[in-house]
């Protein structure tokens, strides 16, 4: 990996550190040392080795790492200075560093920089999942202003952000980590990003009546994992058993919630989310879907795009539900290791949207229970599931009326795009029972939203450019 001076007596030996892969997709960093007969010789092997190490222009050398010290164990400082800075320090990585002070300190700094951020290869987020989500944010939305694009607009055609974010795992769930690096490892995490890996990633962008509210990088969830989310909130204190203790109470209380969910199907070639296919590194149905995808839609204008870009027909389904999961990728973590959807992919452009309909206790915890071992926690009468480009729930007071059943598919585009959508109820109405969502671990106090899947892929980064250009 890196070429150093040795320390030892032996002054002709120089060590060089290396990666090397270990059981269930962790990395280890290993060193080696060779001895020369001389002192030029030595010279010459570390000059040579540095040279070539100069001229991988993918990895960086200097990073924005920020650190949210109450996320999971409280152990994010610690994780990043006695596993990762030693690590980034070797690589020859120069780093700034942030400790938050308060939620959403992070997404407000990155949101504040302008040209500012031209100096990192990428920024480095020490937390959780809520922590990665409010880096994302504060990319995503710098970004969008930068470029003038309209967050509010849900068919929006999102710019993608220059750098590259590196999840350091230090949360409750580390469920983005995981689910793209296989293993919620602080040191694996930190070799990934030595070596300049990079892999694009789905983003879901939820809007309510037009307004923006989110981006989603894992799981949407209504009813039961909102739930759970929405009582885990008050437990913080707890760590990471809060989501068992909140989980356990929302499993007996046992609610569903009623509502109607329009989404547009993914293409055939996208795959199932029952094929058993695992999304790895170089995925041919991740390449194949932005390849056609971008083919497709080369030629056409933005509202063409648009229309193109959301599928021919919408299809709905109603009833009472006691969850509506859109898994963007698979959300592994070590609580669930194959995931919400096993066969969800990484950058595909779909979310895979899955319904559980009201059924018993015993069939709930039935389903529940096959996220933790190898069977197939879809094969249930009570649930479905779709791979989906993008969706949107309904609750039951503010249900779709049925006459749109007729609409045509543009005329269905058009009311998505204006949120034509009002509530239906009476003033005698019982008004039902409603949940919230929960996006990647935060809590959205809204039922009804619309949520449309784009893949987020960063650009060449300035020291890329800088190489090219010396080419
Ligand atoms: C019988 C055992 C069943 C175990 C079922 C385990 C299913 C676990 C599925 C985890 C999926 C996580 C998806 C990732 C979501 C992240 O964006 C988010 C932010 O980090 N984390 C959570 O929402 C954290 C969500 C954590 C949810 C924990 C749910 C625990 C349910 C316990 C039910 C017990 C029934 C007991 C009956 C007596
Ligand atoms: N200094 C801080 N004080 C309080 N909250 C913070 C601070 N810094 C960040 N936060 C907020 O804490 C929330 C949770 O953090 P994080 O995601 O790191 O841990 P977690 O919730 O325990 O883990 P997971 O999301 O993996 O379940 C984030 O949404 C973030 O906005
Ligand atoms: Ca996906």
């Amino acid at each position: 990996m890196v070429a150093k001076q040795h320390t030892k007596p032996d002054p002709h030996a120089f060590t060089v550190c290396y990666v090397r892969r270990s059981a269930h997709h962790r990395w280890l960093c290993c060193d080696i040392t060779f001895s020369c007969p001389n002192q030029g010789l030595r010279q010459q092997w570390i000059q040579a080795i540095s040279e070539n190490l100069a001229l991988l222009s993918h990895r960086p050398r200097c990073l924005l790492v920020y650190i949210n010290p109450h996320g999971g164990r409280h152990l994010a400082k610690w994780i990043y200075d006695r596993k990762v800075a030693p690590l980034f320090c070797r690589a020859g990585i120069s780093t700034d560093v942030i400790i938050t002070e308060r939620a959403n300190h992070a997404r407000d700094h990155l949101r504040a920089q302008h040209g500012d951020l031209k100096k990192y290869d990428g920024v480095v987020c020490v937390g959780g999942d809520g922590m990665v989500n409010e880096i994302l944010h504060g990319l995503v939305s710098r970004t969008q202003t930068d470029h003038r694009v309209d967050q509010n607009q849900p068919d929006a055609h999102l710019v993608p952000c220059s750098l590259r974010i590196g999840i350091i795992p230090a949360g409750s769930t580390d469920c983005i980590c995981y689910t793209t690096m296989g293993t919620n490892d602080p040191v694996t995490s930190a070799l990934h990003i030595i070596v300049g890996d990079s892999q694009p990633m789905d983003v879901c962008s939820v809007h309510n009546n037009n307004t923006f509210l989110k981006y989603s990088v894992s799981l949407l969830g209504y009813g039961f994992y909102g739930d759970v989310l929405t009582d885990s909130e008050k437990k913080r204190w707890m760590g990471p058993l809060r989501y068992d203790l909140a989980g356990v109470k929302t499993f007996l209380s046992h609610n569903y919630y009623e509502g109607s969910i329009w989404f547009v199907p993914a293409q055939e070639t996208q795959g199932q989310p029952r094929d058993q296919e695992q999304c790895l590194a170089g995925c041919h149905v991740c390449q194949q879907g932005s390849y056609s995808e971008k083919k497709k839609l080369k030629h056409l204008s933005e509202d063409e795009k648009f229309i193109k870009g959301s599928g021919s027909e919408w299809c709905v389904v109603r009833g009472k539900f006691l969850a509506v999961n859109a898994a963007t990728v698979s959300c592994a973590c070590p609580r669930s290791p194959r995931g919400l959807s096993p066969s969800a992919h990484l950058a595909d452009g779909t979310a895979d949207l899955i319904l559980v309909r009201k059924c018993s206790r015993f069939g709930f915890f039935r389903h529940l229970l096959r996220h933790t071992n190898a069977d197939d926690q879809f094969d249930h009468p009570f649930v479905e599931v779709h791979r989906v480009r993008r969706f949107l729930f309904q609750p039951k007071n503010q249900e779709v009326s049925d006459s749109t059943e007729d609409l045509s598919d543009s005329e269905m585009e058009k009311r998505v795009k204006t949120n034509a959508f009002r509530p239906i109820c009476h003033a005698s109405d019982d008004i039902t029972a409603q949940s919230n969502w929960t996006c990647d671990g935060e809590i959205l106090p809204h039922a009804a939203i619309q949520a449309a899947v784009s893949v987020m892929n960063s650009t060449t980064n300035a020291r890329q450019k800088e190489r090219q250009r010396e080419k």
